[in-house]
């Protein structure tokens, strides 16, 4: 069945969801704020600034009128950094109704307030109620969704009939999609493995080799896994697409900005020129920021974040920071995740 359906932001990921929508025969809106980028969409068919070099389907249909997009579709997917959340759900929220189903695709925790996408989704909503809020997230490269490579991702919310109809809409032989009950642990999983990924760049600038790079995925996954756990997240939740999938895909991928902004960190450029030169979004460095607040809030021993956090917001060099994390007090591997594993989870 064809659905109406709004994506909020023509950045390299919301374009590419898009472009699934579309193949599956979806009424897709595509929403941007720049009418420039709207008619170079709908004449040429590219998004020369975010997705180089590819052709999207005729049928997306981009607009800058943000009522044209989402007035009477049924789902409103939004797809915008995490900064920007808040005030896209303050615009779009007049055309949400009772029937509309709200998807994002962002993956990101907000410094002050600590929290996830969808929180600060319904806190925007303010008295207007949805049907539904959905998360989808997974190992999922813009660039490679485009080529109609093998993908697969998890959809998530606590309203699961919800979950199973973004699901339906988005499946397709190149594109496989999951459910997972574990709302808050499929969106720790997608914020936190970017702080892991920059940090691995990081360790790649520095020229150092495959055994740090899963030294840090390992341990990185068990700190992301600490305090998803602490928020009541299924720890098993991490083992998964959302969580050890992306982290994968996030820590050795060549498209991956994390892991391009760390490597040029690693290679000794400052964070501000990183950010510039990148042109496109690098949601760890923020990230990073609202973890190491709220692990320090909770008490939650976090040292690759704690470490990142000193070399992006104090000046620390990333090698002395390698050093400090190598010469921690020796530890028992497995002790954290057997206390996790008792722990009562959702
Ligand atoms: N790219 C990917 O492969 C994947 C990305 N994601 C996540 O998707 C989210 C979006 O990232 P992505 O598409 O990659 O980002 P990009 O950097 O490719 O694009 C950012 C988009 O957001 C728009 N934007 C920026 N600031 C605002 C604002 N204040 N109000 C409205 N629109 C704004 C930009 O518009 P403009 O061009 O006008 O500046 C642009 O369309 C992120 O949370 C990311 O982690 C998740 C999975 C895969
Ligand atoms: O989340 C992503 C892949 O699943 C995108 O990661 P980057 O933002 O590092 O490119």
């Amino acid at each position: 069945m064809s659905e109406k359906i709004a994506v909020i932001g023509a950045g390299s990921w919301g374009t590419a969801l898009a472009g699934v929508l579309a193949d599956n025969n979806h009424d897709v809106r595509l929403w941007t704020r720049r009418e420039e980028q709207a008619t170079e969409i709908n004449q040429n068919r590219t998004n020369h600034k975010y997705l180089p070099g590819f052709e999207l389907p005729a049928a997306i249909q981009a607009s800058a009128d943000l009522e044209y997009c989402t007035s009477d579709a049924d789902y409103i997917l939004l797809v915008v950094p995490t900064k920007a959340v808040r005030e896209m759900v303050q615009q779009i929220r007049t055309f949400v109704h009772k029937n509309t189903v709200l998807i994002h695709a962002s993956k990101g925790i907000e410094p002050g307030t600590s929290k996830r996408i969808s929180e600060m989704m319904e806190e925007e909503l303010l008295e207007t109620k949805a049907k539904a809020t959905v998360v989808l997230s997974g190992p999922s490269h813009a660039e490679e969704v485009c080529e109609r490579q093998p993908t697969t991702v998890t959809v998530s919310s606590h309203i699961m009939e919800a979950a199973e109809d973004v699901q339906e809409l988005f499946m397709n032989n190149q594109f496989r999609v999951y459910t997972n009950q574990d709302l808050i642990g499929v969106e720790i999983g997608g914020a936190l493995k970017n702080i892991i990924a920059l940090g691995i760049g990081m360790t790649d600038g520095l020229g150092y080799g495959d055994n740090a790079k899963a030294a840090l995925m390992t341990r990185g996954l068990a700190e992301i896994a600490r305090l998803g756990v602490k928020f009541g997240a299924n720890p098993l939740t991490f083992t998964g697409l959302s969580g050890l999938g992306d982290l994968i895909v996030t820590c050795i991928s060549q498209h991956s900005r994390n892991w391009r902004a760390g490597y040029k960190l690693g290679s000794g450029n400052d964070l501000q020129t990183v950010l510039e030169e990148m042109g496109m979004v690098v949601e760890g460095v923020r990230t990073t920021k609202a973890v190491y607040e709220l692990a320090n809030d909770l008490d939650v021993e976090m040292p690759i974040t704690t470490a990142l956090y000193d070399v992006l917001f104090e000046n620390k060099k990333p090698e002395v920071a390698v050093q400090q994390l190598m010469g921690r007090v020796r530890k028992h591997e497995v002790e954290n995740m057997s206390l996790l594993l008792g722990t009562d989870f959702q």
